[in-house]
């Protein structure tokens, strides 16, 4: 008979680690105990509105901050005792990185490439955020979608294992976005782990294999964006306002209603199906003498998630 396979054999590695994570500062706990896994070669998210705490997970996981208690491991190491080896084996993209203006893209990389023992080359990481033509350019006249590829070439440069983005397309105009997404992409398709944060929930629904949402230091939710989707139950999702304003009351009959949310000055039903439920609410709406001033219809999105978690959403909080 064959042996069973033991559990460390039979699980992927994990690239990251995290129990029971709390970091506080004075009086403000900004993680309260936090635990999650991810596996090697996964895109994770971690989402959540401002002061979640988000930054201080990142910047624990990146070693730049030491948590108060609790225990992360990254590729099975440790910062209190494996730093060097970690330096050499992570990199890490800040959103805003300042470089030298004069220095041209090709300086850039090489001068960050010399600070690590192996890694990519020069042409290879220029090559894989497509900064070739660019190469000889500086860096003060390079666009911003262009400074964050070189932000991201320069954070690939040592060959990391684990790569950290910190809102890589913020402020980004759709088509540097969705360059660097495939940039990103690419990289997961190398058996890279990528740790991503990002206000924009479609950037976390395309790359993010698992998501984290964060909310006053505590993960509210974590899974697949379609898990997370699926678990609300009402995955198409009906905003609307009327005039006069009704109370929510009015819409607790609507067929296959899941969640009722009130948002702005109007609101957003989760509901299982459309085709009932559209037809069920005009006629409650007319019934009560109102009258419809905007509606539109969608499908859940992870702001939904958050929305149906917290009672907030996501997409007021990045606008704020
Ligand atoms: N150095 C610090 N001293 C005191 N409080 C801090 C410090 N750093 C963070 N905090 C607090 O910890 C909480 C979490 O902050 P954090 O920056 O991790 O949130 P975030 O989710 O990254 O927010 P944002 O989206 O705005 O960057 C907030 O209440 C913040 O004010």
């Amino acid at each position: 008979m064959e042996p069973s396979p033991s559990p460390a054999a039979s699980s992927p590695p994990l690239a990251i680690e995290v129990k029971g994570l709390v970091k506080r500062f004075e009086d403000v706990t900004a993680i309260a105990g936090t635990h999650f896994e991810v596996p090697v070669g996964q895109c994770v998210g971690l989402l959540g509105p401002n002061g979640a705490g988000k930054t201080t997970t990142v910047e624990i996981l990146e070693g730049l901050q030491h948590p108060t208690s609790g225990e992360v491991r990254l590729l099975g190491l440790r910062w209190d005792k494996d730093e060097a080896e970690l330096r050499e084996r992570i990199g890490i993209a800040l959103q805003e990185t300042r470089f030298h203006d004069r220095l041209s893209v090709e300086e850039t990389v090489r001068l960050f490439r010399s600070f690590y023992r192996k890694g990519l080359s020069v042409e290879e990481a220029i090559g894989l955020v497509k900064l070739e033509e660019k190469r000889n350019a500086q860096v003060v006249k390079l666009s911003g979608g262009q400074r964050q590829r070189l932000a991201l070439a320069v954070a690939l440069a040592a060959d990391p294992e684990i790569l950290f983005l910190d809102e890589p397309t913020t402020g980004l105009d759709p088509q540097s976005r969705r360059a660097l997404w495939d940039v990103i992409t690419g990289l997961k398709g190398k058996g890279r782990t990528v740790v991503l944060t990002t206000h924009y929930m479609e950037e976390a629904q395309v790359l993010c294999d698992q998501v984290i949402i964060m909310d006053h230091g505590r993960i509210v939710a974590r899974g697949t964006p379609a898990q997370l989707i699926a678990s609300i139950g009402g995955e198409q999702v009906i905003d609307f306002s009327t005039t006069p304003t009704l109370p929510a009351e009015a819409f607790a009959e609507v067929p296959t209603l899941v969640a009722t949310h009130s948002r702005g000055d109007g609101y957003t039903l989760s509901v299982k199906e459309l085709h009932r439920a559209l037809p069920g609410l005009l006629s409650l709406v007319s019934a009560r003498g109102a009258h419809l001033v905007h509606l539109s219809t969608r499908q859940a999105t992870l702001d939904d998630v958050f929305l149906a978690s917290t009672g907030r959403s996501l997409r007021e909080d990045a606008q704020s």
